[in-house]
């Protein structure tokens, strides 16, 4: 807990702006999240592979926690008879919880979705569950989320207009509900509204207008890293951003890269969750500041050197590349514990350069040699 925020507050402070890129802090009752953020994700209670001291040591200041996957299990009501998310997984920290309903819809079976909610049958075990605005807000206050997202439809792209149209009005409605039920939660958690509209800026600009007219304490922007181009990405987030209250956080869901992640900020994005750095950790796959390497590949074999000797993580400086590839050749559990750990690193220290940067007003210099060292490769 920082000394300056009162116990039970949530607030936004901007601290400098760079063209379009910010950078602040989020204040909660568990501590400040400075942004721009990365989200490591810890879908079942877990950041896979990593214990939670590696990850604040990392220099994450929040984690997520995804609802459909804790609503199965261990089930919410479970998660708070042992005193909720924080005591369970023992992360202090802010938590942000997704809704559910992104996740029911990619990989649950048997949905049906009404104006009422989703019901579907859990990829568990087969058992029916009904998942409405009301209940997701519920589960999201059992599990202790800090930070709690609203009910919507996301839409995979491309898609026609209508259904865009159709799935960015029901997540409106489903906006004020979420938001009415979330009104019973102890002070200092907030809701954040999810802008949809699939690609289409009039209905995007409609509903983060519409959202902002419901003044939520944060927004995302959804709908989005859905297997459309960058550029369409990129395009929607210069449409949404300007009718977004410039006091409130900006959060894009699920991306993304480390390029996804600089172009992001630079359009005045504050916070990014995605499985990127751990799902590619399981891959074998690192991301450094030479690039990417893939630690499957033979070259490796015999190398000696670390994947970055300068880096204070010690899965980045302290073990070598042939380490790494013998690990993953052989399997073993720890190669995708090393490279996860170095991955997560990673993408911290990046955004620790950017909020550095945006401070010192050089950000665009900052993606630039970012960028160079990318291209450079030592790979
Ligand atoms: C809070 C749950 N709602 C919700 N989650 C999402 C998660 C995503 N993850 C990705 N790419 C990996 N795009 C997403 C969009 C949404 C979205 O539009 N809505």
């Amino acid at each position: 807990m920082t000394p300056d925020t009162p116990a039970d507050t949530f607030s936004f402070t901007l601290s400098a702006t760079d063209g379009a890129a910010r950078t602040g802090y989020v204040s909660t009752p568990r501590g400040r999240i400075r942004t721009p953020a990365f989200m490591p994700v810890g879908t079942v209670a877990t950041v896979k592979g990593l214990y939670f001291d590696q990850v604040r040591a990392a220099g994450a200041d929040i984690v997520l926690g995804n609802t459909y996957h804790l609503m199965l299990r261990p089930g919410a009501e479970r998660v708070a008879k042992l005193g909720g998310l924080h005591t369970f997984m023992r992360w202090d920290g802010p938590i942000l919880t997704d809704s559910g309903g992104f996740q029911v819809m990619s990989l649950s079976s048997l949905r049906k979705m009404s104006e009422q909610g989703v019901t579907f049958r859990s990829h568990v075990d087969g058992a029916y569950h009904e998942m409405s605005p009301e209940r997701s807000v519920e589960i999201q206050g059992l599990l202790g989320a800090d930070i709690q997202m609203q009910l919507d439809e996301c839409v995979r792209l491309p898609c026609t207009d209508e259904e865009a149209e159709r799935a960015m009005r029901l997540s409106l409605r489903w906006a004020e509900r979420s938001k009415r039920a979330f009104e019973t939660q102890p002070k200092g958690r907030a809701i954040f509204g999810i802008v949809q509209g699939g690609a289409v800026p009039a209905l995007r600009v409609e509903s983060a207008r519409a959202l902002a007219d419901m003044d939520f304490p944060g927004y995302s922007i959804g709908g989005l890293a859905v297997g459309e181009p960058q550029e369409v990405m990129l395009a929607m987030i210069e449409t949404v951003a300007p009718h977004l209250p410039t006091n409130k956080p900006r959060y894009l869901m699920g991306v993304g890269t480390p390029d996804d992640l600089l172009e992001s900020v630079a359009r005045g994005i504050d916070m990014f969750d995605c499985v990127m750095p751990t799902r590619s950790g399981r891959h074998a796959l690192a991301f450094t500041r030479f690039g990417r390497i893939n630690l499957k590949n033979a070259r490796h074999a015999e190398d000696p050197r670390p994947l970055d000797e300068e880096s204070d993580c010690p899965a980045l400086r302290d073990y070598s590349r042939a380490y790494l590839h013998h690990l993953v050749r052989c399997e073993e559990m720890l190669g995708a514990m090393l490279i996860s750990w170095a991955n997560i690193h990673y993408y911290q220290q990046l955004m620790a350069g950017a909020r550095a940067a945006i401070a010192a007003g050089r950000y665009a210099d900052y993606v630039a040699q970012t960028k160079e060292g990318w291209a450079r490769g030592d790979l």
